[in-house]
């Protein structure tokens, strides 16, 4: 019944945006009602093909003997009085499904658990939480845990899957806790944090949905690969509001993708270098040690000394205004100077009185000069309009301009800082964005702004009508019963629905936020929290100003030099001791057994720190071998092709040393020939092979750690590392050392 009324809804939805897709011409209202109604129903299209797997999974039962549906979305009986025939997990209504215990029914005699594969109900899992009524039937059981543990034993995909049927108590209350303010979820690995987080955001936009869907919601992950692992879980949630990013591309036109030594990420990472760049735009403001001269074609000859230049620096810069925006009013000091020299020479009284020239004439003067293409000239080199790309390229690619604007760093750090252009790394970000505040924006960053949101309207324009052209088999449908119906993409290409977005600058809020370096998000999440340098921290609360913010890490797990040692010193400088925190203390993830071996490299980081409890014994222990080095590459591949074997349907992940990845890799993707390796391997692979930094926040059904000592000896933040490398499966885990 409830998938039948699915199908009605996304057909009346794709019919409905079939013929608004039609409508063309009308009132500039009319068009702007009409792409409202557009943009609805495209979601609308969306969102109930994204329900489609596992659309109903849970019952409630009262005492009062109603029944209650729970699923993706909510659906409504639009025959009778609009009585909710499935109930969105979202709805306060829907709580007690997942916080119902025996000691605490909240009303709830039965909770039922239903699995469905297509629209098949393939099993169910009841619980009686009225413990004296219960009258067992074959599927009946009195704990919790049955959906649940089927959940964390299946197979592993290489995507993230939602966790929506079994959210757990502890994590319930995290996610659907208030907007307002900054909530530090910490948690050790595999307690769900990333899970708890996704979830959150959909949950967010359901409940606050008029305030998030124009302010948007950001999600920040650490690397391009776990954002495509997590990409599945808000559409599969029905949610497409979110925008996913990585630090890499925080900033605009930029996607940042060169590498660096992790000294010098951790370098860009310090608050000192916003004193830096605050420099290098000072530095950029020049003061000619020798007077200037400027030759006007049939003109005479002016001359521009360091004092005059000296002193309209000063005057400009007490304005505060940013450097970009200050130039103009530079401009007018200096053509000011230059035409009171010009006004002295043509003004003079012969007589020796007072000069002749009116208020009028001098400023004629100034608007000739102002024209003067040599005085534009020399105006661009006193002070330059520089974008945030420029003014860091330059700083980086010369000694001289580092050694101006950093005394306040080692010779070794400055000649760090120093590289020629070619890309952008993550750790540049921040820092662009830091300049981009002290230049302000001008007109050259107004129109590369403006071209960025036209070529998203463009891809806008072209996801619409993939939406339409999904939807055509109902299209097709409506012609099998005799209409004479045109597919919409037979009537309109993506150029003209262009077209019309640009009369009205339709984009959704995400695609709007993303072109625009100083949008403030509703919301902003963090997952992988540990990782943000003092100097990323800068940049998210610019795009958060209203400081409501899910910040989701762990402070074990840090690996980025960087990196955060305890959330305090992060927030501090932001919001004082006005944050709140959360702690999950049950891992889902990892087996006790694995857990146990993970136990002794975290007391390692710190004897006061407690692993998480793990929710499950696995039943299989950890492997830990030693080889000699030179038979490690064949000892790899060998265990590697066992596990890979003894795999159902599930995924096996390779953590290596960063300094061997290329020559493993190589070696395993010759063996193994569904291995996949590279700066983003694709991990719906059934082996995959990876560096620790890569598998942050990953996982697998098997794990091989290899040289784990070697791991350690990388990075000052070694244990960390290899903490997480160890913390990665979800049944097995082997490990492969050398002697
Ligand atoms: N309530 C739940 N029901 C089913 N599966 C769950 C539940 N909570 C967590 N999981 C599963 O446990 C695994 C670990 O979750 P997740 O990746 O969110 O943990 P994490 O705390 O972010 O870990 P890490 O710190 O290692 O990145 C995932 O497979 C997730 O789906």
């Amino acid at each position: 019944m409830l998938y039948h009324r699915l199908d009605d809804l996304r057909e009346q939805a794709a019919r409905r945006l079939t013929e608004e897709l039609r409508n063309t011409g009308g009132t500039q209202q009319a068009r702007s009602q009409r792409d409202s109604a557009v943009q609805m129903y495209a979601d609308q299209v969306e969102q109930y093909a994204a329900v489609e797997n596992g659309l109903c999974f849970g019952r409630l039962d009262g005492d009062d003997g109603a029944r209650r549906y729970i699923g993706r979305i909510g659906i409504f009986d639009t025959t009778g009085d609009y009585d909710p025939l499935l109930m969105d997990w979202r709805a306060p209504a829907a709580r007690a499904f997942y916080l119902a215990t025996a000691a605490n029914p909240q009303g709830i005699r039965r909770r039922r658990h239903l699995r469905t594969r297509e629209r098949k109900v393939t099993g169910l899992n009841d619980e009686v939480l009225d413990i004296a009524a219960a009258s067992p039937t074959a599927h009946e059981e009195l704990t919790g845990e049955a959906s649940l543990l089927a959940a964390l034993n299946a197979g592993r995909t290489g995507r993230m899957r939602d966790i929506v049927e079994t959210i757990q108590a502890e994590q319930d209350r995290i996610i659907r806790a208030e907007l307002p303010g900054v909530m530090v979820v910490q948690g050790g690995p595999g307690t769900g944090k990333t899970a708890v987080a996704l979830h959150r955001a959909a949950y967010l936009l359901y409940t606050h949905r008029q305030q998030l869907s124009t302010r948007g919601v950001l999600l920040v992950g650490p690397n391009a690969t776990f954002l495509h692992y997590i990409s599945q879980v808000l559409p599969a949630l029905a949610e497409t509001g979110v925008l996913l990013r990585t630090q890499g591309d925080l900033f605009p036109g930029v996607s940042a993708r060169r590498a660096e030594p992790a000294t010098t990420a951790a370098l860009k990472g310090r608050t000192v270098l916003a004193e830096v760049l605050a420099a290098a735009v000072r530095d950029r403001q020049w003061v000619p040690d020798e007077p200037l001269e400027v030759e006007l074609p049939q003109r005479e000859v002016l001359v521009l000394d360091p004092a005059t230049v000296q002193a309209a620096r000063d005057r400009v810069r007490r304005t505060g205004r940013p450097h970009n925006l200050a130039r103009a009013l530079f401009d007018i000091e200096i053509v000011h100077a230059l035409a009171d020299q010009v006004a002295e020479r043509i003004g003079a009284d012969p007589l020796g009185g007072e000069n002749l020239l009116e208020e009028a004439d001098r400023a004629e003067i100034r608007r000739e000069l102002g024209e003067e293409p040599e005085i534009r000239a020399m105006l661009d080199r006193l002070w330059p309009v520089l974008t945030p790309q420029r003014l860091l390229a330059d700083l980086y690619a010369s000694p001289e301009r580092i050694a101006a604007a950093a005394p306040m760093l080692t010779d070794a750090e400055r000649a760090a800082l120093h590289r020629e252009p070619g890309g952008w790394t993550p750790a540049d970000v921040p820092l662009l964005d830091e300049a981009a505040e002290l230049l302000g924006e001008d007109e050259r960053a107004a129109a590369a702004r403006r071209d960025r949101i036209r070529s998203l309207q463009r891809e806008y324009a072209e996801g619409v009508l993939e939406i339409a052209r999904g939807s055509r088999s109902i299209d097709v449908e409506d012609e099998a019963e005799g209409g004479e119906i045109l597919g919409v993409t037979d009537l309109i290409d993506a150029d003209r629905l262009l077209e019309r977005q640009e009369e009205s600058e339709r984009l959704t809020t995400a695609q709007r936020a993303a072109a625009d370096r100083s949008w403030a998000f509703g919301h902003v999440i963090v997952d992988e929290a540990q990782e943000l340098s003092p100097m990323a921290w800068r940049l998210l609360m610019r795009r958060c100003p209203s400081r409501s913010m899910t910040i989701v890490g762990d402070v074990a797990q840090t690996g980025a030099l960087a990196g955060t040692p305890s959330w305090q010193e992060a927030l501090e400088p932001y919001v004082a001791r006005r944050w709140r925190l959360e702690e999950l203390t049950v891992s889902y993830r990892t087996p006790a057994e694995i857990m146990a071996v993970a136990a002794e490299v975290l007391a390692e980081i710190d004897p006061a720190l407690r692993p998480p409890r793990s929710v499950r014994e696995s039943g299989v222990s950890p492997w830990d071998r030693t080889v000699d080095a030179d038979r490690l590459t064949a000892e790899l591949v060998d265990a590697a092709t066992r596990e890979a074997s003894g795999l159902d349907d599930g995924r096996l992940g390779v953590i290596v040393p960063e300094g061997r990845v290329a020559e493993l890799g190589a070696a395993l993707g010759a063996a193994l020939p569904e291995a996949a390796v590279g700066d983003d391997p694709e991990l719906e692979s059934r082996v995959v092979v990876l560096t620790v930094s890569q598998a942050k926040g990953l996982e697998f059904d098997s794990v091989l750690v290899v040289e784990p000592d070697r791991i350690v000896a990388e990075s000052p933040r070694g244990h960390s590392d290899l903490y997480v490398a160890l913390t990665r499966a979800t049944q097995r885990l082997g490990i492969l050392r050398t002697c």
